[in-house]
């Protein structure tokens, strides 16, 4: 399978489980493998043969404005599932997402997950 990469998409985002958290901004930066089949768009030359990292870009940032989100937890499963059922062509989606000034002592904190598209 070949993979379309969106990489160190940054923004600031509501997000966090305290009641502070719920009153700022903080820096979120997210990584995606889009695993899907990179063959048929590379002979036909169409955009609407592959995955538009531009218009998915985009949405990612959309689902994170739209609300607050305590958990990181709760926003990747909410970004990977309407990922999968916007985008048939997804087959599997690898999210890393970061929060990297929630812990001073550290370089970044996050997570990883995949989701696989069900058949
Ligand atoms: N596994 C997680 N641990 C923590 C989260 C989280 O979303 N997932 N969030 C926090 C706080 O919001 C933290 O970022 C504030 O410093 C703590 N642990």
């Amino acid at each position: 399978m070949d993979t379309i990469l969106i990489e160190g998409l940054s923004t600031q985002a509501s997000i966090g489980v305290f009641d502070w958290e719920k009153q700022i901004q903080q820096r979120l930066e997210l990584d995606l493998a889009l695993e899907t089949d990179l063959a048929k768009p590379a002979r036909s030359e169409q955009l609407s043969d592959t995955l538009d990292y531009a218009r998915i870009s985009q949405d990612v940032l959309g689902l994170i404005h739209q609300r607050h989100y305590d958990l990181i937890e709760t926003l990747a499963e909410t970004i990977t599932e309407a990922l999968l059922q916007q985008h048939p062509l997804i087959h599997r989606i690898t999210l890393t997402l970061r929060k990297p000034d929630a812990v001073p002592q550290a370089r970044s904190v996050g997570l990883r997950i995949s989701r696989q598209r069900s058949v």
